[in-house]
């Protein structure tokens, strides 16, 4: 598995206004095997320090690295995207197939089936997205980044477009997926709850520039396996916010 590493992260974004630092100085470090979470308000570029992780966007300054890696050149990164993002003319198996970009077979047909089934859809396969609910097709994405085996997994509030009860039952799965595989998760999301429930460590991050100010570890604080309605929860969560509460504003996430 494989630890990430940012070093002064810079990114600039140019509009009609002229450019703007979007992230300024990220300083980041996470360690192979861990569960990091980033939190912070809408708009403070936390989208787009995943897409620079992933090697989606090359346009940035500063040090990006993996760490322990078990490829020489860079380890494989399963994204989830804010939203699922599936190939509408393709099935649902015919969408995680395609992430494999593997040439069809029985072996790569078990393998994409056996994912199904561990994301509850193994009756859905041959189902096209748009028949599928809002929550399944999130699931679809969630198998289709898995069935690459990543080292690391980058996720993009993968659960802030799905209603509670889905939500819930879907980080118990992620959690479970992380145990399972012991990969390095990095989880966006502007819901502190979720961020010290399922996280080791949170990562605040702060807007204009994009940068991330507070720490709050969480190993030590509250033991796995974690309950849902655990009280610490709530106060280890309203100390996220309190770290974050001096750099809101109204408006702070938007252009200046
Ligand atoms: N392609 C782009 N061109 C210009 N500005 C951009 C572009 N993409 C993002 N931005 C700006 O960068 C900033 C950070 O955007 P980003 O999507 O990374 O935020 P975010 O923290 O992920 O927000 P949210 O939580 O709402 O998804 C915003 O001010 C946004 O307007």
């Amino acid at each position: 598995m494989a630890g990430i590493r940012c070093l002064g992260l810079r990114k600039v974004f140019s509009s009609s206004r002229g450019p703007k630092a979007v992230l300024e100085g990220v300083n980041l470090e996470v360690k192979s095997g861990e569960f990091v979470a980033i939190l912070g308000p809408s708009g403070c570029g936390k989208t787009t320090l995943l897409n620079i992780l992933s090697g989606l966007d090359p346009d940035y300054s500063g040090q990006v690295s993996f760490t322990d890696s078990r490829s020489p050149t860079r380890p494989t990164i399963g994204y989830v995207f804010q939203e699922p993002r599936l190939l509408p003319w393709m099935t649902v198996r015919q969408n995680i197939h395609f992430a494999l970009e593997a040439t069809p077979s029985p072996k790569v047909g078990a393998r994409v089936q056996s994912w199904l089934r561990r994301v509850g859809l193994a009756d859905y396969y041959d189902y096209y997205p748009n028949q599928l609910s809002t929550g399944m097709q999130h699931r679809v994405a969630l198998a289709r980044a898995l069935i690459l085996d990543p080292e690391v997994m980058l996720l993009d509030e993968p659960f802030s477009s799905l209603d509670e009860i889905t939500a819930m039952s879907m980080r118990e799965e992620v959690l479970e997926l992380w145990k399972e595989q012991q990969g390095t998760v990095l989880l966006v999301t502007h819901n502190p709850l979720e961020a010290v429930y399922l996280a080791d460590r949170v990562l605040v991050m702060a807007a204009n520039p994009g940068r991330i100010i507070a720490e709050l570890e969480l190993t030590g604080r509250l033991p796995r396996p974690r309950d849902p309605e655990d009280r610490r929860l709530w106060e280890l969560s309203r100390e996220a916010v309190r770290l974050l509460s001096p750099h809101l504003r109204l408006g702070s996430a938007v252009s200046d």
